[in-house]
């Protein structure tokens, strides 16, 4: 007889996940097993995996069990690892709350960006505590075939090169990734995000994720383009003393970003489970060859 893996598909503002509970740390997960499971015509399909599993049992986080109870193991769609998914982060409450593990109300998550805080609202929205953003000086470009655009370098946990652009359309497909210069900028590679204003405080954008293609919404992508937004706009809470908030329109919803005095940046957005199964153990053995 087979076994049986279970899984959970889940999305943020159709940014998707394929989620697998694992509180034991029990379930060995290869870049090429993720890459399998994420498949869109293959395997489940998703833009990158939530691995769920109790920070005490994973090494990565042992450190952070004190503070959190589970452990973020996010992956890339390719398999690969990241530092942070804010998207991921809302999927990840969501997931605890659908379970049981957890209620309404405040939770910490760790994150191999660090220990995050979330609050699950009674309206069923979810925000998180961001951290703050890293700015390195230096100039960048980003480019798409000949065009390219000068762009703000935005670390928020993860890289990201937001560059602000006439149209969306500008980025053209978007079907392979933004070259980057220079090089030194991002030796791990970047998320970059093509940004447009849409009123006052307000702007939408594109992103192509680094370890994914073009996704439909990036959480860290977004908070990354309203802090530059904000600097661009001559604006900075942790000067003014007052708190900022840029509405950030995606392809696939909307998430609100706000940044404190203190230059901490919480987003609110939704995050759905969308379904639940069994991935067959025999599959993913021949998937993996
Ligand atoms: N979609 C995510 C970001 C996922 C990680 C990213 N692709 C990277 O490699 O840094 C989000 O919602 O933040």
């Amino acid at each position: 007889m087979s076994t049986r893996i279970a899984f959970l598909k889940g999305h943020g503002t159709e940014n998707d996940f394929v989620i697998v509970p694992d509180p034991e740390n029990a379930v060995e997960l290869s870049a090429a097993a993720v890459a399998a499971l994420c498949d869109r015509r293959a395997g489940i399909g998703g833009d990158g995996l939530l691995h769920v599993v109790r920070s005490a049992e994973h090494p990565e986080a042992r450190s952070m069990a004190d503070e959190a109870e589970w452990f973020m193991d996010y992956r890339n769609g390719d398999g690969s690892v990241a530092e942070m998914c804010g998207n991921g982060v809302r999927v990840f409450a969501r997931y605890l709350q659908h379970a049981g593990h957890v209620g309404e109300g405040d939770l910490a998550i760790a994150t191999r960006g660090g220990v995050k805080t979330v609050h699950i609202a009674k309206d069923g929205d979810i925000t998180v505590g961001m951290g703050r953003a890293v700015l390195p000086e230096g100039d960048v470009t980003v480019a798409v075939g000949e065009r390219s655009w000068p762009a703000r370098n935005v670390n928020m946990g993860n890289p990201h090169a937001v560059a602000f652009v006439a149209d969306l359309a500008d980025a053209g497909g978007l079907f392979t990734a933004p070259s980057f210069a220079p090089a030194a900028a991002y030796p791990d590679g970047v998320n970059v995000e093509f940004v447009v204003d849409r009123g006052p405080r307000h702007v939408a954008m594109r992103v192509h994720e680094r370890g994914v293609g073009e996704t439909r919404s990036c959480g860290t992508g977004a908070c990354a383009v309203a802090v530059a937004a904000a600097r661009r706009d001559g604006v900075d809470p942790r000067e003014t003393g007052l708190p900022v908030t840029y509405t950030v329109d995606l392809p696939g919803g909307t998430l609100v970003i706000t940044e404190q005095p203190d230059g901490r940046i919480e987003m609110t957005g939704p995050a759905v489970i969308v379904a639940e199964g069994a991935i067959e153990a025999e599959w993913l053995e021949n998937a993996l060859g």
